[in-house]
């Protein structure tokens, strides 16, 4: 595929890593989607957005009424919308989609509450209670902010609720944004453990090219990173959305090669796409579920530094399912807190693994290639802990 697009395989600490395809149940395909039991959609602002960049009510309606639909017959629903920003277009007197952060929190911020009162009188009309959950990227990288996370979703869906998720836009950096919703949603159905997820969009699935292309034809199944060679798929999108389609293949890499099918269809099918019909593009899961949630350090982390390995802690996590001990570090770079994630590399720069480090930027330097018995010395007891553990550590391997 012609863009910085990857998939990125997830091995546990062993080396063992999930073949594509080896797992894929049988008979899993887009009508897998009507038994799913519980289903994570995501909705782009092109898809809600009239002429102009403003909200479309009708369009917000409409997502209502098919996810009340899929509700009403027992599927749990969780909502990713987008279109906080594109909401706070008019009321601020916008002439299009601000481009700068700052202008951009303050729109979000405004559209959001808009936002969500239509999606509130959409669903009452079907009896359904919204909630709305808005989440930053530490929310689902540090463990305890992704436990919380997911009690809380838990919870909502045991309620009968519908979840409506945004990322926190008003409070948001350029450092610690997702960015896309796209990549929100596949990290949210990792999180819900989701039997499905559907990207919905202004254009009815990927392309083989770009669709204003008469020559573009549209591809109906993703079995593997294999059949997006040549696939050109770039970033100009809509104009009031993100990433174009980019952002969705690299979600439907993620969510797939976490065991979770991903369905890239147009919104304007919404209730096609939701039962099964022969509409998009469906990736097939590529790997088996992973156990733990060790797969989002390889997704979701902006990492905040470096660790540089020496040969034989390369050899421990990747092969030895050992924990990162300082003994095995011989550099830091960047500026980190304890429990940041961080990206390890072998001396010649290939990012082996990453982590959520135990120490920070300031704690290391001093520690490093150090034993545990030297540290305890130096340090005290309860000093010489790891300075990755092993469930913190996630073996990252790039292929094609
Ligand atoms: N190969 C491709 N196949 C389909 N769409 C593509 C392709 N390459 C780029 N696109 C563009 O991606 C756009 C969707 O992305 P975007 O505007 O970010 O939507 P959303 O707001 O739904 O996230 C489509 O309108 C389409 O023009
Ligand atoms: N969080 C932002 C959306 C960011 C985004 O990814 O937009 P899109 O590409 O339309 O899904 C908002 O609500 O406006």
């Amino acid at each position: 595929m012609s863009s910085p697009t990857k998939a990125v395989a997830v091995t546990e600490p062993d080396g063992a890593t999930e073949p594509d395809g080896a797992t894929e149940p049988e008979g899993a395909d887009r009508s897998s989607l009507l038994q799913a039991r519980r289903v994570v959609v995501k909705i782009g602002s092109s898809s809600l957005t009239q002429g102009g960049g403003a909200l479309d009510p009708e369009a917000v309606t409409a997502v209502a009424d098919a996810l009340a639909a899929r509700r009403t017959a027992g599927t749990q629903v969780v909502l990713v919308s987008s279109g906080a920003i594109a909401a706070g277009i008019t009321p601020l007197g916008l002439p299009a989609r601000p481009r700068d952060l700052a202008t951009q929190q303050a729109a979000a911020s405004v559209g959001q509450g808009l936002l969500m009162a239509h999606y509130t009188r959409a669903f009452a009309a079907h009896g359904l209670t919204v909630a709305q959950v808005l989440l930053t990227a530490d929310d689902v990288v540090r463990r305890g902010q992704y436990k919380n996370a997911q009690r809380a979703l838990e919870r909502l869906l045991a309620l009968g609720v519908v979840p409506i998720i945004n990322e926190n836009d008003a409070v948001a950096t350029d450092e610690i944004r997702f960015g896309d919703n796209d990549r929100l949603a596949a990290l949210v159905a990792h999180v819900v453990q989701a039997d499905a997820l559907v990207l919905l969009t202004d254009v009815d699935a990927l392309y083989d090219g770009h669709p204003s292309l008469p020559t573009s034809r549209r591809i109906a199944v993703v079995a593997s990173a294999a059949d997006l060679d040549g696939v050109v798929v770039t970033q100009r999108g809509s104009g009031v959305g993100t990433g174009g389609m980019t952002t969705k293949v690299t979600a439907a890499q993620t969510a797939t090669g976490a065991g979770i099918p991903t369905l890239v269809a147009g919104a304007a099918r919404i209730a096609d796409a939701l039962t099964g019909a022969d509409v998009g593009t469906w990736f097939r899961a590529t790997a088996s579920r992973p156990r733990t949630r060790r797969l989002w350090l390889a997704h979701a982390a902006h990492t905040r530094g470096r660790l540089v390995l020496d040969d034989g802690a390369v050899r421990a996590i990747t092969h030895g399912k050992r924990s990162l001990l300082a003994a095995g570090v011989v550099g830091v770079e960047g500026a980190f807190e304890a429990g940041d994630p961080v990206e390890l590399v072998s001396l010649t720069g290939v990012v082996v693994a990453r982590g959520l480090v135990a120490y920070s930027s300031e704690e290391l330097p001093e520690r490093l290639g150090r034993t545990s018995e030297q540290l305890r010395e130096r340090f005290g007891h309860g000093h010489d802990r790891e300075v990755v553990h092993r469930d913190d550590l996630v073996v990252v391997a790039r292929r094609r």
